[in-house]
């Protein structure tokens, strides 16, 4: 046996499913996530798992390692080859389908406008979206409580958002019942994502296969219904974000007063990147095809995420109507539906405690946990040591304090785990209490050095691939609270969701397991129900 071998499977993990799928369709199935938490009680924070073909793959959820594979020593792992393969046929070379210089140089670009500071410019357009769509729930409960699909609105306002602070375009005005085909190319993408990481191991072969054309011929010689969707998905988006782009460029090009009277009044991220690359020099400048990328990658890196956040959160404070109510005193005192400043909308406790105890674990029953996005993975590049903050029991009786990973080893990162585990987060990990981040976090938490962007959670990663909208997606999910619940009360209906497991998770009812919908009965806020 080679040192890697040895290593893990020296670790304790799950026996193999089959041969040929190892644990693999357990653990990216729709319902994996009950199997991903009892990885983390039974195993703990390293845990060894079956790839394809039986080979050992590392689920690992402890700070020390995570950190090293994130940030220390980054540059020694990169993402799958297949993993990238789809994000550049998917979205071009945009931020997520890039890496090293090109990646940094990108980032170096973009960061400024999703800094604080331009999350207090765009402050206005957030509410502005927010009173949009409460208008629209008004007027369809005008004649008491009703019983809609929350998720669907919910992801029109995440696209609104994205799209007017995002790329200065407006795509819905929320009157109609139907989304738009954008919309509805957008989100039909997240499920049939799904049928592409299972071929995702040949795309890096097929994007060596001759021209273009050739790979999209092969492409649609596989007789596969989720491919023709991502097909379909990836056409809409291309010509949106050519159109959008033209536009901000004419706009900019015919100078202030035509900009301010578009949408976003030219404060948007595409018309302050375009401006910025203008002006840019030699090395720094982007060519057009980067920035043109980012557009795609920006509405699905914001929408579904935020979306599918946003209406868990409704769907919770539905299940606990003491929350909800104690949650709705505080806006409502704050006046924050009115537009508050930013500091003192983010400054809100209970607010903030409800949106940090969601993204941190999103739960419906006390088997599973859907954290937004759960399934990203690395690889190293060469051979490595993973140092680990808890040791591991080997399965030959040897503590491990480190593993030697070979190069190419695949690992996945426990980004649900680590945001749940009892040895961190203390023996209520597992339970949805908003009022934990009311006083101060476990000992552990600060001890562990827990990487993570975000309030001591992975939930947007760490390090230069970490999630750069973050921000705007707290502002967003922020103002859209303040102003639904000060207007609206959120309660169950008969039918059962259910979560589900994917590149992002998204709710479903019972019996469907491929339409995403979160049905919820909303009525409008009187007297009596404050
Ligand atoms: C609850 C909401 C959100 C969650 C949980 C989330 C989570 C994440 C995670 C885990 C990553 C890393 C993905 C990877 O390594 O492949 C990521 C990347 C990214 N996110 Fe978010 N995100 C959210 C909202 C947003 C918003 C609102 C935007 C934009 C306005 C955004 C834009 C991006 C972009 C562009 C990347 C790629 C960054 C890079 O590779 O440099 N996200 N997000």
């Amino acid at each position: 046996q080679n040192g890697n071998a040895h290593s893990l499977w020296n670790i304790p993990g799950p026996r193999s499913d089959s041969f040929w799928l190892g644990n693999i369709s357990q653990f990216l199935s729709k319902d994996g996530g009950s199997f991903h938490s009892k990885l983390l009680q039974r195993y703990g924070l390293v845990v060894r798992l079956h790839s394809l073909f039986s080979r050992p793959m590392l689920y690992i959820s402890d700070p020390k390692a995570l950190h090293s594979i994130l940030m220390k020593e980054v540059e020694a792992y990169k993402e799958p080859d297949g993993f990238m393969a789809i994000n550049m046929l998917v979205f071009g070379p945009g931020l997520v389908s890039t890496t090293g210089m090109q990646h940094r140089r990108q980032r170096k670009m973009l960061n400024p406008v999703f800094s604080v500071n331009h999350m207090r410019y765009l402050l206005p357009t957030f509410y502005s979206v927010a009173h949009k769509l409460r208008g629209a729930i008004s007027q369809r409960v005008r004649d008491g409580p009703q019983d809609f699909d929350i998720l669907h609105w919910m992801s029109r306002s995440a696209l609104e958002v994205v799209g007017q602070g995002g790329l200065g375009h407006s795509f819905d005005s929320f009157e109609s019942d139907e989304q738009d085909p954008y919309g509805e190319a957008m989100k039909a993408l997240t499920p049939a994502l799904r049928g592409l990481i299972m071929i995702s191991p040949i795309l890096p072969f097929l994007s060596r296969i001759g021209p273009a054309w050739l790979q999209r011929r092969i492409l649609d010689a596989i007789p596969h219904h989720d491919i023709r969707t991502v097909k379909h998905s990836v056409g809409v988006m291309f010509d949106k974000a050519n159109e959008v782009y033209s536009a901000r460029v004419a706009a900019l090009n015919a100078g202030d007063e035509t900009v301010m009277h578009q949408v976003g009044e030219g404060k948007d991220i595409m018309s302050t990147l375009i401006r910025t690359n203008q002006n840019a020099s030699g090395q720094e400048k982007l060519p057009e095809d980067e920035v043109i990328s980012q557009i795609s990658t920006l509405v699905f890196g914001a929408t579904d995420t935020s979306s599918n956040t946003l209406s868990h959160i409704l769907e919770l404070l539905a299940i606990h109507p003491d929350i909800q109510s104690k949650l709705r005193d505080e806006l409502l005192t704050a006046r924050a539906a009115e537009g508050i400043p930013y500091d003192q909308l983010n400054q809100l406790p209970y607010l903030d405690a409800v949106v940090r105890e969601t993204l941190r674990r999103q739960v419906i029953d006390y088997d599973c946990w859907y954290p937004p996005i759960t399934l990203l993975y690395r690889v190293p590049e060469r051979d490595v040591i993973l140092p680990l903050y808890k040791p591991a029991h080997g399965v030959d009786g040897t503590m491990i304090t480190e593993l030697h990973l070979n190069k190419g080893t695949e690992i996945a990162l426990g980004i649900g785990s680590i945001n749940t585990s009892e040895e961190l987060w203390g023996e209520d990990a597992l339970v949805w209490d908003p009022q934990r981040w009311l006083s101060p976090l476990p000992k552990a938490i600060s001890e562990a050095r827990i990487p993570g962007v975000y309030a001591n959670m992975l939930t947007f990663l760490e390090g230069p691939k970490a999630c750069i909208g973050y921000k705007f997606a707290e502002v967003g999910i922020k103002v859209t609270l303040a102003v639904l619940l000060s207007h609206f009360t959120f309660a169950l209906t008969e039918e059962k969701i259910v979560w589900n497991l994917a590149v992002i998770s998204y709710p479903t009812v019972e019996p469907d397991r491929v339409n995403p919908r979160l049905p919820l009965r909303v009525g409008e806020l009187t007297e009596g129900t404050a």
